[in-house]
Protein backbone atom coordinates (compact mmCIF):
# COMPACT_ATOMS: atom_id res chain seq x y z
CA UNK A 1 0.00 0.00 0.00
CA UNK A 2 1.68 3.56 -0.96
CA UNK A 3 -0.17 6.49 0.96
CA UNK A 4 0.49 9.62 -0.70
CA UNK A 5 -0.06 13.06 0.70
CA UNK A 6 -1.10 15.41 -1.91
CA UNK A 7 1.35 18.16 -3.35
CA UNK A 8 1.77 21.68 -1.77
CA UNK A 9 -2.14 22.90 -1.85
CA UNK A 10 -2.52 27.01 -2.64
CA UNK A 11 -3.36 27.14 0.70
CA UNK A 12 -0.22 25.44 2.23
CA UNK A 13 1.83 28.29 -0.14
CA UNK A 14 -0.23 31.28 1.99
CA UNK A 15 -0.50 29.38 5.18
CA UNK A 16 -3.77 29.27 6.02
CA UNK A 17 -5.65 26.41 7.85
CA UNK A 18 -7.46 24.55 4.79
CA UNK A 19 -9.19 21.61 6.19
CA UNK A 20 -12.60 20.92 4.03
CA UNK A 21 -12.35 24.24 2.12
CA UNK A 22 -11.25 22.69 -1.89
CA UNK A 23 -8.31 24.32 -2.78
CA UNK A 24 -6.20 23.46 -5.71
CA UNK A 25 -2.39 22.79 -6.10
CA UNK A 26 0.50 25.32 -6.65
CA UNK A 27 2.62 24.96 -9.31
CA UNK A 28 4.91 23.04 -7.18
CA UNK A 29 2.24 21.18 -5.92
CA UNK A 30 1.18 20.10 -9.33
CA UNK A 31 5.48 19.12 -9.37
CA UNK A 32 5.10 17.24 -6.51
CA UNK A 33 3.05 14.94 -7.35
CA UNK A 34 4.35 14.45 -10.57
CA UNK A 35 7.87 13.70 -9.11
CA UNK A 36 5.24 11.35 -7.02
CA UNK A 37 4.28 9.61 -9.55
CA UNK A 38 8.05 9.09 -11.03
CA UNK A 39 9.08 7.47 -7.68
CA UNK A 40 6.36 4.88 -8.22
CA UNK A 41 7.92 4.19 -11.75
CA UNK A 42 11.47 3.95 -9.99
CA UNK A 43 10.28 1.35 -7.48
CA UNK A 44 8.25 -0.50 -9.39
CA UNK A 45 5.25 0.31 -7.27
CA UNK A 46 2.11 0.29 -10.05
CA UNK A 47 -0.98 0.97 -8.13
CA UNK A 48 -4.10 -1.36 -9.27
CA UNK A 49 -6.69 0.89 -7.31
CA UNK A 50 -6.77 4.38 -5.87
CA UNK A 51 -8.65 5.74 -2.94
CA UNK A 52 -8.77 9.52 -2.42
CA UNK A 53 -11.11 11.91 -0.64
CA UNK A 54 -13.45 14.00 -2.47
CA UNK A 55 -10.78 16.86 -2.08
CA UNK A 56 -9.53 18.41 -5.89
CA UNK A 57 -5.61 18.87 -3.96
CA UNK A 58 -5.85 15.06 -3.51
CA UNK A 59 -7.88 14.12 -6.38
CA UNK A 60 -5.56 15.97 -9.22
CA UNK A 61 -2.40 14.99 -7.04
CA UNK A 62 -3.51 11.11 -8.17
CA UNK A 63 -4.53 12.13 -11.51
CA UNK A 64 -1.41 13.78 -12.24
CA UNK A 65 1.09 11.01 -10.30
CA UNK A 66 -0.78 7.91 -11.89
CA UNK A 67 -0.74 10.15 -15.24
CA UNK A 68 3.50 9.68 -15.18
CA UNK A 69 3.10 6.16 -13.92
CA UNK A 70 0.40 5.25 -17.11
CA UNK A 71 -2.01 4.16 -14.57
CA UNK A 72 -4.71 6.96 -15.01
CA UNK A 73 -7.02 4.06 -15.64
CA UNK A 74 -7.10 1.76 -12.59
CA UNK A 75 -10.38 1.91 -10.50
CA UNK A 76 -11.00 4.44 -8.18
CA UNK A 77 -12.92 5.22 -5.36
CA UNK A 78 -13.49 8.88 -3.16
CA UNK A 79 -15.02 9.40 0.12
CA UNK A 80 -15.28 11.84 2.61
CA UNK A 81 -14.08 9.40 5.05
CA UNK A 82 -10.41 9.99 3.57
CA UNK A 83 -10.77 13.99 3.92
CA UNK A 84 -8.55 16.35 5.54
CA UNK A 85 -9.61 16.74 9.11
CA UNK A 86 -12.21 19.46 9.33
CA UNK A 87 -10.30 22.54 10.88
CA UNK A 88 -13.82 24.35 12.39
CA UNK A 89 -13.62 28.19 12.49
CA UNK A 90 -9.48 27.73 11.82
CA UNK A 91 -10.83 27.14 7.94
CA UNK A 92 -9.63 30.19 6.54
CA UNK A 93 -7.38 31.56 9.30
CA UNK A 94 -3.01 32.65 8.83
CA UNK A 95 -1.32 30.23 10.65
CA UNK A 96 1.35 32.57 11.96
CA UNK A 97 -1.53 34.84 13.17
CA UNK A 98 -2.82 32.28 15.11
CA UNK A 99 -0.08 31.17 16.92
CA UNK A 100 0.37 35.09 17.33
CA UNK A 101 -2.77 35.52 18.93
CA UNK A 102 -3.49 32.08 21.05
CA UNK A 103 0.17 32.06 21.40
CA UNK A 104 2.18 28.25 20.97
CA UNK A 105 0.19 25.78 23.67
CA UNK A 106 -2.93 26.19 22.38
CA UNK A 107 -2.19 26.78 18.40
CA UNK A 108 -0.21 23.36 18.73
CA UNK A 109 -3.18 21.86 20.70
CA UNK A 110 -5.39 22.45 17.95
CA UNK A 111 -3.28 21.21 15.63
CA UNK A 112 -1.78 18.07 16.83
CA UNK A 113 -3.27 16.95 19.96
CA UNK A 114 -4.79 13.62 19.12
CA UNK A 115 -8.52 15.25 20.81
CA UNK A 116 -8.91 18.81 21.44
CA UNK A 117 -10.58 20.08 18.12
CA UNK A 118 -10.82 23.26 16.97
CA UNK A 119 -13.83 26.04 17.56
CA UNK A 120 -16.95 24.68 15.27
CA UNK A 121 -17.45 26.85 12.58
CA UNK A 122 -20.55 28.40 11.78
CA UNK A 123 -22.72 26.38 8.85
CA UNK A 124 -23.16 30.04 7.23
CA UNK A 125 -19.71 30.50 6.93
CA UNK A 126 -17.68 31.52 3.83
CA UNK A 127 -15.55 28.46 4.83
CA UNK A 128 -18.16 26.15 6.00
CA UNK A 129 -18.65 22.96 3.49
CA UNK A 130 -22.34 22.58 4.91
CA UNK A 131 -24.16 22.71 2.01
CA UNK A 132 -21.99 21.92 -0.79
CA UNK A 133 -23.76 19.29 -2.78
CA UNK A 134 -20.96 17.18 -3.30
CA UNK A 135 -22.17 16.40 0.64
CA UNK A 136 -25.41 16.39 0.17
CA UNK A 137 -25.67 12.44 0.62
CA UNK A 138 -24.17 12.43 4.06
CA UNK A 139 -26.92 12.80 6.93
CA UNK A 140 -26.25 16.03 8.10
CA UNK A 141 -25.74 15.04 11.91
CA UNK A 142 -22.54 13.09 10.42
CA UNK A 143 -21.03 16.61 8.26
CA UNK A 144 -18.92 18.15 10.92
CA UNK A 145 -18.23 21.04 11.90
CA UNK A 146 -14.39 21.07 13.45
CA UNK A 147 -12.81 17.36 14.20
CA UNK A 148 -9.49 16.62 16.28
CA UNK A 149 -7.66 14.07 15.19
CA UNK A 150 -9.50 10.99 17.13
CA UNK A 151 -12.42 12.26 15.52
CA UNK A 152 -10.58 11.43 12.24
CA UNK A 153 -10.08 8.39 12.81
CA UNK A 154 -13.15 7.21 13.89
CA UNK A 155 -14.58 8.40 10.64
CA UNK A 156 -11.66 7.05 8.73
CA UNK A 157 -11.97 3.93 10.03
CA UNK A 158 -15.10 2.07 8.73
CA UNK A 159 -13.32 3.40 5.18
CA UNK A 160 -10.13 1.41 6.01
CA UNK A 161 -12.20 -1.61 6.46
CA UNK A 162 -14.82 -1.88 4.20
CA UNK A 163 -13.30 -0.29 1.13
CA UNK A 164 -9.22 -0.89 1.52
CA UNK A 165 -8.91 -3.63 3.37
CA UNK A 166 -11.10 -5.91 0.74
CA UNK A 167 -8.15 -4.56 -2.29
CA UNK A 168 -5.19 -5.56 0.28
CA UNK A 169 -7.09 -9.27 0.70
CA UNK A 170 -7.16 -9.36 -2.84
CA UNK A 171 -3.58 -8.94 -3.45
CA UNK A 172 -3.60 -5.35 -5.17
CA UNK A 173 -1.57 -2.42 -5.23
CA UNK A 174 -3.26 0.06 -3.16
CA UNK A 175 -2.65 3.64 -3.80
CA UNK A 176 -4.25 6.32 -1.08
CA UNK A 177 -4.13 9.75 -1.84
CA UNK A 178 -5.57 11.87 0.89
CA UNK A 179 -4.20 14.71 3.44
CA UNK A 180 -2.20 15.62 5.89
CA UNK A 181 -4.44 14.61 8.99
CA UNK A 182 -5.93 12.00 7.33
CA UNK A 183 -3.27 9.89 6.80
CA UNK A 184 -2.17 10.85 10.29
CA UNK A 185 -4.75 8.85 11.84
CA UNK A 186 -4.19 5.90 9.48
CA UNK A 187 -0.76 5.50 10.19
CA UNK A 188 -1.72 5.88 13.88
CA UNK A 189 -4.13 2.67 13.23
CA UNK A 190 -1.40 0.89 11.14
CA UNK A 191 1.58 2.13 13.32
CA UNK A 192 -0.41 1.02 16.98
CA UNK A 193 0.55 5.12 17.87
CA UNK A 194 -0.18 6.10 21.05
CA UNK A 195 -2.16 9.41 21.63
CA UNK A 196 0.65 10.82 22.89
CA UNK A 197 3.16 9.64 19.96
CA UNK A 198 1.03 10.72 17.54
CA UNK A 199 1.70 14.45 18.23
CA UNK A 200 4.65 14.30 16.92
CA UNK A 201 3.69 12.31 13.48
CA UNK A 202 4.18 14.71 10.29
CA UNK A 203 3.48 14.20 6.87
CA UNK A 204 5.20 15.57 4.16
CA UNK A 205 3.51 16.71 0.75
CA UNK A 206 4.03 15.07 -2.11
CA UNK A 207 6.57 12.16 -1.42
CA UNK A 208 4.84 8.13 -1.47
CA UNK A 209 4.96 6.51 1.72
CA UNK A 210 5.37 2.58 1.05
CA UNK A 211 3.69 0.10 3.81
CA UNK A 212 4.39 -3.41 3.16
CA UNK A 213 1.60 -5.28 4.73
CA UNK A 214 1.45 -8.96 6.46
CA UNK A 215 -1.51 -11.02 6.23
CA UNK A 216 -3.42 -9.62 8.98
CA UNK A 217 -2.35 -6.01 7.70
CA UNK A 218 -0.14 -4.81 10.26
CA UNK A 219 3.16 -3.41 8.72
CA UNK A 220 6.11 -5.30 7.92
CA UNK A 221 7.94 -2.50 8.96
CA UNK A 222 6.49 0.16 11.19
CA UNK A 223 6.45 3.69 9.64
CA UNK A 224 6.72 2.41 6.29
CA UNK A 225 9.56 4.00 3.69
CA UNK A 226 9.04 7.11 2.06
CA UNK A 227 10.38 6.57 -1.41
CA UNK A 228 12.42 9.68 -1.46
CA UNK A 229 13.69 9.69 2.72
CA UNK A 230 16.00 12.28 2.43
CA UNK A 231 13.18 14.78 0.83
CA UNK A 232 10.93 13.58 3.58
CA UNK A 233 12.87 14.01 6.23
CA UNK A 234 13.40 17.85 5.21
CA UNK A 235 9.54 18.46 4.39
CA UNK A 236 8.77 16.92 7.87
CA UNK A 237 10.90 19.67 9.61
CA UNK A 238 8.71 22.44 7.90
CA UNK A 239 5.24 20.78 8.40
CA UNK A 240 6.17 20.48 11.62
CA UNK A 241 7.32 24.30 11.98
CA UNK A 242 4.78 25.90 9.63
CA UNK A 243 2.83 29.00 11.43
CA UNK A 244 6.79 29.50 13.38
CA UNK A 245 8.70 32.35 12.55
CA UNK A 246 11.68 31.14 10.18
O1 LIG B 1 -5.74 21.54 6.61
C1 LIG B 1 -4.63 22.09 6.65
O2 LIG B 1 -4.42 23.27 6.98
C2 LIG B 1 -3.40 21.28 6.27
O3 LIG B 1 -3.68 20.46 5.22
C3 LIG B 1 -2.89 20.48 7.45
O4 LIG B 1 -2.52 21.41 8.37
P1 LIG B 1 -1.72 21.11 9.72
O5 LIG B 1 -0.39 20.52 9.35
O6 LIG B 1 -1.60 22.48 10.32
O7 LIG B 1 -2.57 20.18 10.54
Amino acid sequence: MILLRHGESEWNATNQFTGWVDVDLTAKGEAEAKHGGELLVENDLLPDVLHTSLLKRAIRTSQISLEVADRHWIPTKRHWRLNERHYGALQGKDKAATLAEFGEEQFMLWRRSYDTPPPAIDNDSEFSNFHDPRYAGMPPELRPQTECLKDVLERALPYWYDEIVPDLAAGKVVLVVAHGNSLRAIVKHLDKMGDAEVVGLNIPTGIPLLYELNDDFTPVTVGGRYLDPNAAAAAIEAVKNQGKKK
